[in-house]
C-alpha cells in the first residue's frame, strides 16, 4: 500500500518534470526524422496528466490505481516515468523508495499527523518540483 501511495505522488508530483536529450546524429523514430544536434524534450508532467492514458480521474490521488503494479496502472505501460528510462534511469530509485518508506514507518509508529492549516498547495519547479511554501505538518504524539 506504501508503494501505491509513493507511486501516486510521484505520479502527480514528480520531481524531474521533462527530461531532455540532443540528437548526436540524426534519427528516425517512427516516420518522424530527426536531424542531428535537435534538443527533444520529454514532458513527464503532461504524459503523467494525461487522461488519455491514465482515464478521466487522472487528476485525482488515487493510490489504487497502482494495485496491479506500474504495468497495469495506466494504458500505456511505458508512462509511468518519475525515475526515468533507459540507459540513464535513476539509479537511486529503490534506495530513494526505501527510504522513504522507513521515514514513513518510523514516524507513523510515534505520531500521528495532519496537514497545518498554513499549509497552501502550490506545487511549483526550480530545478524539481516541489511545494513553494513547504509543507507544514502538525504532529501528535501517539
Ligand atoms: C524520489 C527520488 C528521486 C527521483 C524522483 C529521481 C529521479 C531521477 C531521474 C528522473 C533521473 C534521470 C534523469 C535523466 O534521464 O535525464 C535520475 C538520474 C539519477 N539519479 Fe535519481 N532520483 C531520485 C533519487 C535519487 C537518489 C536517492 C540517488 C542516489 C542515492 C539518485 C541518483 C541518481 C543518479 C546518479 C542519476 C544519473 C544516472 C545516470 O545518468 O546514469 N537519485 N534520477
Amino acid at each position: 500500500m506504501v508503494t501505491m501511495i509513493l507511486y501516486e505522488v510521484l505520479r502527480l508530483y514528480p520531481p524531474s518534470i521533462h527530461f531532455s536529450r540532443k540528437t548526436c546524429k540524426e534519427v528516425l523514430m517512427g516516420d518522424k526524422r530527426y536531424p542531428a544536434g535537435m534538443m527533444i524534450e520529454l514532458s513527464v508532467l503532461l504524459m503523467h496528466h494525461d487522461p488519455d492514458i491514465w482515464e478521466s480521474d487522472v487528476h485525482e490521488f488515487k493510490p489504487e490505481r497502482f494495485a496491479e503494479g506500474i504495468s497495469k496502472a495506466s494504458k500505456n505501460s511505458g508512462a509511468f516515468l518519475p525515475f526515468g528510462w533507459g540507459p540513464r534511469i535513476c539509479i537511486g530509485q529503490n534506495f530513494a523508495l526505501t527510504e522513504a518508506k522507513m521515514a514513513i514507518c518510523m514516524i507513523l509508529q510515534r505520531f500521528d499527523f495532519v496537514l497545518a492549516p498554513s499549509y497552501t498547495h502550490a506545487p511549483y519547479t526550480v530545478v524539481t518540483l516541489h511545494s513553494m511554501h513547504g509543507a507544514q505538518i502538525r504532529l501528535g504524539l501517539i
